[in-house]
């Protein structure tokens, strides 16, 4: 019988034995990639004798035919009920029209960590020359940072209100004609971001947690997300953990907690990826991040995300990646992607036997070559297919 997944006393989840699981299709290559997806998750859970009862729920393009709204509530309250999620990419217009629906829920269901592993699969076509040197897990701040859409628009009432209060109270001049964009970074956000980073780092036996800043240059938001991170490892884990000052870089046989400037982070992720292991950091950082590592691994097409509150269990699973517009409806994109995010979402609901089928699966096909257009661009000999003969090849090797 399908029933919901629930939270346990014990503060883990409750997962029956055919749990019900929201989807959203998702805007764009999402009508490609989602039945692709669905098809491997329902081959793999099956042959571990279990079965999703998935139920669809509506946002973006889609829902706003049918409802006339972009995010119903009824959505949102699907996904807070059901406590676990996943979803295809869903469109934001840019420079106007609405706001993202996905920083939304992120918002709506506090989902503070974004987490995007980065890591090389065996075959996968790469520019770098050593690609298995990358093995990233980045913890991104969900809900803060300028990411959050705290901004005004140039030549508007609000704009000059703002800038005339900013005059006023602080004596800060801002050229007339701006818009004015806010930045949010807390003492709660911060240290419940580097809180799950570090469990995690733990919990995986990883080596080492990298905060990622500006803070030389934004000193109280990304400077004061550094400080909070490292005070949280003296306040909460000074008996697993230790920061980079307070051991000269020797830690013994605890976690190491250090830090890097953003900028110098993006070059030593290229030219030293074997240095850097979990990484926490804000939001806009970690959305540049997360894309510029997945190329190194592959690209965008083979690269998965969960956005998680560790204290609700509230988990929407997703790809990095977005809409594609331009392949929309060709059954043509990598399916990868959400594939892996799937493969995520059923490690984290305890179904780890179906997490690694799928996995190896995957990497198989991969290395016999059989690929979608991205890989396959640059792959010598390799066989060409389709968004969903990529997904019916991986159910042949499951
Ligand atoms: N979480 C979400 O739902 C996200 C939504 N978006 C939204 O998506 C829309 C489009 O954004 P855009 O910046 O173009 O980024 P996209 O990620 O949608 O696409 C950029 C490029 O990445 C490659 N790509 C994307 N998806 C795949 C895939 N499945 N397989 C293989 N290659 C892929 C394609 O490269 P190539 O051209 O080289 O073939 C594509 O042209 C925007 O509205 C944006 O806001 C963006 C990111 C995340
Ligand atoms: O919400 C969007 O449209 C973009 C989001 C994004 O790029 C991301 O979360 O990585
Ligand atoms: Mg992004």
């Amino acid at each position: 019988m399908a029933e919901r997944i629930s939270m346990g006393p014990d503060g883990q989840l409750q997962v029956p034995e055919e749990p019900i699981i929201p989807f959203i299709e998702g805007d764009g290559t999402g009508v490609d990639i989602w039945p692709a997806a669905q098809l491997v998750f329902d081959a793999a859970v099956a042959k571990h004798g279990r079965k999703v009862a998935w139920k669809e729920v509506l946002a973006g393009e889609k829902a706003y035919k049918e409802t006339g709204s972009w995010l119903p509530e009824e959505t949102v309250e699907a996904f807070r009920d059901h406590l676990i999620g996943i979803k295809g990419p869903l469109t934001t217009p840019v420079g106007g029209g609405i706001r993202s629906l996905n920083v939304a829920l992120r918002q709506l269901l506090d989902l503070y960590v974004c987490l995007r592993p980065v890591r090389w699969f065996q075959g996968v076509p790469s520019p770098v020359r050593h690609p298995e040197k990358v093995d990233m897990v980045i913890f991104r701040e969900n809900t803060e940072d300028v990411y959050a859409g705290l901004e005004v628009e140039a030549f508007t009432p609000e704009a000059e209100r703002l800038a005339g209060y900013l005059r006023e109270a602080f004596g800060w001049e801002i050229r007339p004609g701006s818009g004015i964009g806010v930045k949010p970074i807390s003492e709660e956000g911060s240290k419940r971001l580097v809180r799950a980073a570090i469990q995690y780092a733990l919990r995986h036996g990883r080596r080492s947690v990298t905060l990622v800043h500006k803070g030389n240059i934004q000193k109280f938001t990304e400077g004061a997300f550094r400080n909070w991170g490292y005070e949280l490892v003296r306040e909460e884990f000074s008996d697993v953990a230790v920061g980079w000052d307070d051991c000269g870089g020797q830690p013994g046989d605890k976690l190491l907690v250090k830090d890097a400037i953003a900028d110098i982070t993006l070059q030593q992720v290229l030219t030293r990826p074997e240095e850097f292991d979990v990484i926490a950091t804000m939001n806009l950082n970690g959305d540049y991040l997360s894309d510029a590592l997945a190329a190194q691994v592959g690209g965008i097409g083979i690269a998965p995300g969960a956005n998680v509150n560790y204290v609700t269990g509230h988990g929407v699973f997703e790809a990095t990646h977005g809409t594609a517009p331009k392949y929309a409806g060709q059954d043509k994109v990598n399916p990868g992607s959400v594939i892996l995010s799937g493969a995520l979402m059923f490690e984290h609901l305890g179904w780890t036997e179906v997490a690694a089928d799928i996995v190896k699966a995957l990497e198989a096909t991969i290395a016999e070559k059989i690929v979608t257009y991205d890989f396959a661009r640059l792959t010598e000999g390799a066989t060409e297919v389709k968004c969903s003969e990529f997904a019916s090849a991986i159910v042949d090797r499951l």
